[in-house]
């Protein structure tokens, strides 16, 4: 379904919101994310017949206008490959009732885990877990752990010969904030975009004790499963994505700074595990 420099797209649904990739062949040309979308943006897509009609809602037209020269222009210094209608897609989803919606698209590949060449997962893993771990794990090497700061934070690790070690999930930060906002009468929602710096441990306002009870305990933990992974695997990789990866790395830094240095952030890890799954040989 995608040829060696075909136009693809990859898109990961989480729990939170759409992350999108466009692909030229094996190349990762860029990526962005959306909201859930419609059925009726999902038939137009189904139409677009050059990457220029791509509906607004999955390309944004700000996007669009900064890859201008790529995806129009013919005489453009790397003109395109003419984009297949309708587009391939490879989508990885978390999401039931979203992977059913865009299952209804006419060219689609649902990456499941049984595509995925890690042995020992057990068949409830999410596929955005063990597409990370393979994504990062055959670009920089097994042992690897992969943390996914998304709407939940997970841990998952695979061994040397890419068996899965296991591996452990809890409330992402943004959650962690959401259910103390939404579950009680008096906690203000705290965003987690507000936050600039690392508030006392010890606070005198509520703001800054919701901020600290989430933010010093969401640290703890993630050392923790950090300290516990090198001993299981002294020379084990760890590499890190999602979308509270970078306040999450901020905090780290100030706090651990031996352990942040030894991280690896990427936040296409999906895309690459799809890619190789994808990948005409
Ligand atoms: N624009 C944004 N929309 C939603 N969440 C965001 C955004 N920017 C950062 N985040 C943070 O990222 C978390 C979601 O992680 P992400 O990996 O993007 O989602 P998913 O779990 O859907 O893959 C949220 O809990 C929130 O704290
Ligand atoms: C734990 C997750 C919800 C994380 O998804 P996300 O936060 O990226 O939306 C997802 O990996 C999932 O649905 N896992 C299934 C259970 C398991 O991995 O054991
Ligand atoms: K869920």
């Amino acid at each position: 379904m995608i040829k060696k420099n075909n136009i693809w797209l990859a898109l990961e649904i989480g729990n939170s919101r759409l992350h999108w990739a466009l692909f030229f062949g094996a190349k990762l040309d860029s990526t962005w994310n959306t909201d859930y979308l419609p059925e009726s943006v999902i038939q137009q897509l189904a139409q677009c017949q050059t990457l220029n009609d791509l509906p607004p809602e999955i390309l944004p037209p700000i996007h669009k206008q900064a890859n201008q020269e790529k995806y129009t222009s013919p005489s453009s210094p790397c003109p395109l490959p003419p984009a297949p209608c309708p587009l391939p897609l490879a989508i990885a989803s978390v999401v039931p009732s979203q992977t059913a919606l865009w299952q209804t698209y006419p060219n689609v590949r649902v990456i499941t885990l049984e595509q995925i060449p890690l042995k020992g997962l057990y068949p409830t893993l999410g596929i955005d877990r063990a597409l990370a771990l393979w994504g990062a794990g055959k670009t920089w090497g097994f042992p690897m752990l992969v943390i996914d700061a998304g709407t939940a934070l997970t841990f998952t690790a695979a061994d040397a010969d890419e068996c899965l070690v296991g591996g452990a999930i809890l409330p992402g930060l943004g959650l962690q904030f959401t259910s103390l906002g939404q579950k009680t009468g008096q906690l203000p929602l705290i965003e987690t975009q507000a936050i600039a710096s690392l508030p006392p441990r010890f606070a005198l306002n509520t703001t800054e004790a919701i901020q600290s009870g989430v933010i010093y305990t969401i640290l703890a933990g993630i050392k923790d499963f950090i300290e516990n992974w090198w001993q299981l695997f002294p020379m084990g990789k760890i590499a890190i994505k999602g979308g509270d990866r970078t306040i999450l790395l901020n905090y780290l830094q100030a706090l651990y700074p031996a352990i942040a240095s030894r991280l690896t952030v990427e936040p296409n890890l999906i895309f690459w595990g799809i890619e190789k799954i994808v990948r005409i040989p």
